[in-house]
């Protein structure tokens, strides 16, 4: 299976128009691949909190439209990061949409765990309460957003609900970039599974980004990694390497608390 990353750079000075377009060509040059990924909240920023409600859209708004484009002129699968939802409520959320090849909307995740304990995204938006899969031919992705790595058992209901391979876009930043890698590769050892973690680039609402999107597989190891600009990250697995590695060192069996029970 091949993959692509798209670390966008999110600059305050492209507008959100400019740059819905220039991804959606970016997308449409991945032909040939099998799923392309992109960031967390990559039209406005994932720290550019008075853009929120401001560039919120709905399931059929424009970002949405100009992914299934893209996703169907280029054939592939492609986990088109989030979007602020403007939701029929009236609630705003961090919305990640994925797409399959022929453009139809497959899996719709609202971000469970909100970013910015009293301010930014914690109060601003709300909170999603579904864990969701993803069939891909050869693979079951779940789905996780940015701040959610931070919380294992999100990770393990994902396991007990089929995942072999975790898409996690993100806004990570600088500052904590070593708890990026780290936690990436901790949620891909303790579940044996491949994590795919794509973040943005450059520097939006004072906030420098770490980059660094990465690829782990089932064993920890990084198989591929970004530096710090924009970037597309490319990268082969084997996604059979997870059944190999869950065989070959079943400590997914010896769970003695249980299975995680559904929510929502
Ligand atoms: N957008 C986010 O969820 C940021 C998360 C973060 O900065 C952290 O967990 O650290």
């Amino acid at each position: 299976m091949r993959a692509s990353l798209l670390q966008i750079d999110v600059k305050a000075a492209e507008s959100v128009d400019s740059r819905r377009h220039r991804v959606a060509a970016l997308v449409r040059e991945q032909a040939g691949v099998d799923l392309v990924v992109l960031p967390e909240l990559w039209t406005t920023g994932a720290f550019a909190y008075e853009s929120f409600a401001k560039e919120a859209e709905t399931l059929q708004g424009p970002t949405a439209e100009a992914m299934a484009k893209a996703a169907s002129d280029a054939g592939v699968w492609l986990h088109a990061g989030s979007v602020p939802e403007h939701a029929p409520d009236g609630t705003v959320y961090n919305t990640s949409l994925v797409f399959s090849p022929s453009g139809d909307l497959a899996a719709v995740y609202r971000k469970i765990h909100r970013f910015g304990f009293d301010k930014g995204e914690a109060v601003l938006m709300g909170a999603g309460g579904e864990l969701v899969t993803v069939r891909l031919p050869g693979t079951t992705v779940g789905v996780a957003t940015c701040y959610d790595l931070r919380f294992p058992e999100l990770f393990r209901g994902l396991v007990d609900a089929g995942a072999e391979t975790f898409v996690v876009p993100a806004g990570w930043p600088e500052r904590r970039r070593a708890h990026w890698t780290l936690l990436a590769r901790a949620r891909a050892v303790e579940n044996q599974a491949f994590v795919l973690a794509c973040g943005t680039a450059g520097t939006h609402a004072d906030v420098p980004q770490a980059g660094h999107s990465i690829v782990v597989d089932p064993w920890g190891e990084v198989l591929a990694e970004a530096g710090p600009g924009e970037e597309v990250l490319t990268v082969e697995f084997d996604p059979g390497k997870v059944a190999t590695t869950r065989e070959q060192f079943p400590v997914l069996k010896d769970r003695a608390l249980g299975r995680t029970p559904p929510r929502g």
